[in-house]
């Protein structure tokens, strides 16, 4: 099980301090929200941001685009230092291409669905992405409330997955906790993505410690 804190919990004042904390922590990936203020209703974070954070700091650096043309940003992100690209399915009426440009740009790709997103969309691409990511809550905004509902979708993936033989990551994301990452865990998930259960908590090691111990043994 990975489990990847999103800095969109964390303090912005200082964001290099606080994604370095994660890292020593004991996180796998800084997972990084990325949202443009069309595609959601909320504005993050941009290239320069990630560029700022990448010097020194060795971890896997997991970007979520939740912005409308990913094709046209994917550069941006992947010059800045970005390991992994998610861009969202929804975003681009030809993710088929979106794949391949991140592809070309020599970073992991990972599609992202919204909760009104069926799973099935992403069954043509298993062939071609490292990850596939069901969104557990709106996308925007952090600290809302896992959607459970979800499961189903994670539970067809995984088996989706495993049958393709392919190293494909399983991700969630929102609405991530102790209990949260129990269901999502044994649903087939095996990458958490969690914010305020790391960023707001006051040990980062301790909270990081207690999600990777309730998810079962498989994970
Ligand atoms: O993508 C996101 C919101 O769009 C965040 O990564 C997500 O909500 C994590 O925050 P939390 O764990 O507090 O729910």
């Amino acid at each position: 099980m990975k489990i990847a804190p999103s800095i969109l919990a964390a303090d912005f004042g200082n964001l290099r301090a606080e994604a370095r904390a994660a890292a020593e922590a004991g996180a796998d990936w800084l997972h990084i929200d990325v949202m443009d203020g069309c595609f959601v209703p909320n504005i993050s974070i941009g290239p320069c941001v990630v560029q700022a954070l990448r010097p020194g700091l060795g971890i896997f650096f997991d970007v979520h685009l939740m912005i409308r043309d990913p094709f046209s940003y994917a550069e941006a992100f992947a010059k800045a230092g970005a390991d992994s690209i998610c861009f969202h399915y929804e975003a681009d009426p030809d993710p088929g291409r979106v794949i391949e440009r991140i592809r070309s740009l020599g970073k992991r790709v990972g599609v992202a669905i919204k909760p009104a997103t069926p799973a099935e969309v992403l069954l043509p691409y298993l062939d071609r992405i490292d990850m596939a990511l069901v969104m557990t809550v709106e996308p925007g905004f952090g600290g809302q409330r896992f959607m459970a509902g979800m499961m189903p979708k994670v539970q067809m993936l995984r088996r989706a997955i495993d049958a393709s033989g392919r190293p494909v990551d399983l991700q969630v994301d929102g609405g991530i906790d102790s209990e949260t990452a129990a269901v999502a865990a044994q649903s087939g998930a095996d990458v958490l993505v969690a914010g305020s259960a790391v960023y707001g908590k006051p040990d980062y090691g301790a909270a990081i410690a207690a999600l990777r111990r309730a998810c079962p043994d498989r994970a």
